[in-house]
């Protein structure tokens, strides 16, 4: 039986500006992503039918084998299969398997990643000749960050978030990822935004100019000072307990430290390895998150390996 497998990165947002709600109910984002190197691998297998099935299997601890990943068709990368699947008129099926690193709920689109992997590992699988762009406009039909998730790097994003477009990054940046025991709905996190609002609407988002500046000089202790995300603060309303870990990052001397995306996973930006090894053994001396992984970016998108 002929095997696919795309790997694909996690995406963190190191600035994430939210504009008020759109009639169409998501929001306008002025958002820069970046990919760091904590990944998921989908794997398509060839099948004698033409259905279209997933495993998962947990590649972290146990604990991360409590979050609830569907096995049916609402799990993202049967999902992306499907709509590659109809766009090109395809007969066959695919059997896919996760192996799955990347936290679940956690605000780094471990499910959108997934995507991205299934579109290219069944692309190779099935032969279907799409072009980037064709994939890219799949992606965004699947999820805001999807797209992102094909790119990889560092880049911007505006529409929704599945507007994508690189920018000039130098040099490695060094990340711990403080990972919470239960994850956060990012509809919900939306939902508590829009409320924070409801009296004066936020302004037109923008990426900041310092942050751009610092990844263009490959100035780690700017990007640090620079990370800015405005879905922070209803993520630290929904789990106070959050602000133990930005303790722990100050205490540490982080350079930056901020939640991920739509949360609760909390990042921490380090100077080099080394320090980010002594963060990750900070955080799980206090006890103030379920796990702390290292990780670093910028790193490819999705891709065969
Ligand atoms: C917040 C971010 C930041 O990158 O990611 P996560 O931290 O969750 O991974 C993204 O905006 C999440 O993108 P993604 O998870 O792809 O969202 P989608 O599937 O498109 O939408 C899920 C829900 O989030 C809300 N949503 C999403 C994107 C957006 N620009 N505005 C929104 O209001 C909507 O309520 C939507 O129903
Ligand atoms: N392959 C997948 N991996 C993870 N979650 C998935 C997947 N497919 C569907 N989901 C669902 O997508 C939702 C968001 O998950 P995820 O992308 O991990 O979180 P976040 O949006 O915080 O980055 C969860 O409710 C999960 O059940």
């Amino acid at each position: 039986m002929r095997t696919t497998t795309a790997r694909v990165p996690a995406k963190i947002n190191l600035a994430l500006g939210v504009g008020p709600r759109r009639d169409d109910g998501y929001h306008p984002l002025a958002t820069v992503y970046q990919a760091v190197d904590l990944c998921d691998e989908v794997r398509a297998t060839e099948v004698d039918d033409d259905a279209v099935t997933v495993r998962v299997q947990f590649g972290g601890d146990g604990w991360r084998e409590q979050a609830p990943v569907p096995t049916d068709a609402n799990n993202l990368a049967v999902k992306a299969a499907l709509a590659l699947r109809d766009a090109f008129e395809v007969k066959a099926g695919a059997a896919l398997s996760i192996r799955k690193v990347i936290p679940v709920m956690g605000g780094m689109a471990g499910g959108s990643a997934d995507a991205a992997a299934s579109l290219v590992a069944c692309d190779a699988l099935w032969g279907t000749g799409a072009t980037r762009t064709q994939l890219e406009e799949i992606a965004a039909g699947l999820g805001s960050d999807v797209p992102f998730l094909l790119h990889g790097g560092t880049a911007l994003g505006g529409g929704r978030g599945e507007e994508v477009s690189p920018v000039l990054a130098r040099g490695r940046f060094h990340w711990v990822f403080a990972i919470a025991d239960h994850g956060l709905s990012t509809a919900e996190v939306y939902a508590g935004y829009d409320l924070l609002h409801s009296d004066v609407p936020p302004p037109v988002p923008e990426v900041p100019a310092a942050l751009l500046t610092a990844l263009a000089c490959g100035d780690a202790y700017g990007v640090g000072a620079a990370l800015s995300n405005d879905l922070q603060a209803v993520a630290l309303d929904l789990r106070p307990e959050l602000r133990h870990i930005f303790t722990v990052g100050e205490r540490g001397a982080a350079l930056g430290t901020l939640v991920s995306g739509s949360g609760p996973t909390v990042m921490l930006l380090a100077e080099d390895a080394d320090h980010s090894a002594q963060l990750a053994q900070m955080l799980l001396s206090e006890g103030v998150c379920a796990d702390a992984v290292q990780a670093s970016g910028p790193e490819p998108g999705a891709h065969l390996v």
